[in-house]
C-alpha cells in the first residue's frame, strides 16, 4: 500500500486510568476514504480510543499521526479537537438554544450566505431533519439530536469523521435515513471514518475493515468477511454472530459452527447430527430452529421458510470445513 494513502495512524497507543489499563499497544491505520469499524464489548476501551484519535484526550504513550504529521498533545491546549478530524460524541454537543438549522449553519459560518443556505438545505434533506429544522436543539429526541450532530459534522467536510455509536439512539427507519445520508456524503466527499460500535451487524455492514477490541487490545483486524468467516478465536466468532458449540465423541475437542452452515437432510445416512426440534423463533427474514439431542447438546440452524415443527426429529448435515476448532 502506498504511504500517502494513509490519513490517520495510531502507533503503540497505551492508556491507563489510575492503575487500570484501558488501551494497550494499539496500532491502527486509516486509509483515505476508508471506513474502519471498531467492534468491542462495553468497557473494552472504544470511546477512549476515539477520544485519543480525535485529540480530546492524550495517550500515556504512543503517537497519533495525521497526514504524516504527529499530533501534539492536547493537554494544555485551550480548544481540544482537530479541525480536519471531527469527533461526534455520545453527548452530541449541540447549541441547545439554537435551532437545528442554526446548529448546522454554524459549521458553515465562513462560507457565503448562498452556499450556506444550499448546503444546510441539502443536509437537512439527506438526514431527514426538515420537519424539525426550526426546533431548538434542547427539545429534540435522542435520535434527532444524533442526526443533527452528524449533519453539523458533515457540513464541516472533515477529512476524518469519528463516530461514537452512530446508530445507538435510532429506530430502524431513522437508522436507514442516516445510513443513506452518510453513504451519500461518503461518496461525495471521500471522507474517512472510524466508528465504534458494540453491534456486530453495524460493524459488518458499514466497515471496509473491522478492528476487534478486547480489553483494550486489538485482537483481529480484517475485512468484515475475514472477521466473520475466519475469526481468530471463539471470542471473535461469538462477538460477530451466532455460533453453535459441538464436542467430539470423547467430549474432549470443542468445535463451533455458524447456524447458516447447517442444513437438514432427508437422508439419515448423510446425517452428522440428529435431534429434536425444541423451539422455533421467527426473526423476520428467517426462522431459527433450535434442536436438542439425546446428549442434551443444542444446535440451531436457519430456515427461510417455515417447514418444521416442535418435537420433529431432524437429521442435520454440514461440511467439515465449516467446523472450526478452538
Ligand atoms: N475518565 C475516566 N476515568 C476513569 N476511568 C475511565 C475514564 N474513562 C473511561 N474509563 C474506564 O475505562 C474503561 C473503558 O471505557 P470506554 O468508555 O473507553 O469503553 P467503551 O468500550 O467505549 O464502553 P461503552 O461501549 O460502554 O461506551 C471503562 O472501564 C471505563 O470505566
Amino acid at each position: 500500500m502506498k504511504k500517502d494513502t494513509i490519513t490517520l495512524r495510531a502507533q503503540s497507543l497505551t492508556k491507563s486510568f489510575g492503575a487500570k489499563p484501558v488501551l494497550s499497544d494499539i496500532d491502527l491505520q486509516l486509509n483515505a476514504g476508508e471506513w474502519l469499524g471498531i467492534l468491542g464489548e462495553s468497557g473494552s476501551g472504544k470511546s477512549t480510543l476515539l477520544r485519543i484519535l480525535g485529540r480530546f484526550q492524550d495517550a500515556d504513550q504512543g503517537q497519533v499521526v495525521f497526514k504524516e504529521q504527529e499530533l501534539k498533545p492536547v493537554s494544555g491546549e485551550l480548544i481540544p479537537g482537530h479541525e480536519s478530524i471531527k469527533l461526534i460524541h455520545q453527548e452530541f454537543e449541540l447549541f441547545p438554544n439554537q435551532t437545528v438549522e442554526e446548529n448546522i449553519a454554524y459549521s458553515l459560518r465562513f462560507y457565503d450566505a448562498g452556499y450556506r443556505k444550499e448546503k444546510v438545505n441539502e443536509l437537512l434533506s439527506v438526514t431527514g431533519l426538515e420537519y424539525v429544522k426550526n426546533q431548538k436543539a434542547k427539545l429534540l429526541s435522542g435520535g434527532e439530536k444524533q442526526r443533527t450532530a452528524i449533519a453539523k459534522a458533515l457540513a464541516e467536510q472533515p477529512d476524518v469523521l469519528l463516530l461514537d455509536e452512530p446508530f445507538a439512539h435510532l429506530d430502524n427507519h431513522n437508522r436507514r435515513v442516516l445510513a443513506s445520508a452518510i453513504e451519500t456524503m461518503r461518496r461525495q466527499q471521500k471522507m474517512s471514518c472510524v466508528f465504534v460500535t458494540h453491534e456486530a451487524a453495524d460493524a459488518l455492514a458499514w466497515s471496509d475493515r473491522i478492528a476487534v477490541l478486547r480489553e483494550g487490545k486489538i485482537i483481529q483486524i480484517g475485512t468484515p468477511q475475514e472477521v466473520y468467516n475466519q475469526p481468530i478465536d471463539s471470542y471473535v466468532a461469538e462477538l460477530t454472530g451466532d455460533i453453535n458449540w459441538l464436542a467430539d465423541e470423547a467430549n474432549i475437542k470443542q468445535f463451533y459452527i455458524r447456524p447458516e452452515k447447517i442444513k437438514p437432510t432427508k437422508r439419515p445416512e448423510k446425517s452428522r447430527w440428529q435431534g429434536k426440534v425444541e423451539a422455533i423463533r421467527f426473526h423476520g427474514n428467517h426462522w431459527e430452529i433450535r434442536c436438542i439431542n439425546s446428549k442434551k447438546e443444542k444446535l440451531s440452524f436457519y430456515r427461510n421458510r417455515m417447514d418444521m415443527e416442535v418435537g420433529q426429529l431432524v437429521h442435520l448435515t454440514y461440511a467439515s470445513k465449516d467446523l472450526k476448532r478452538i
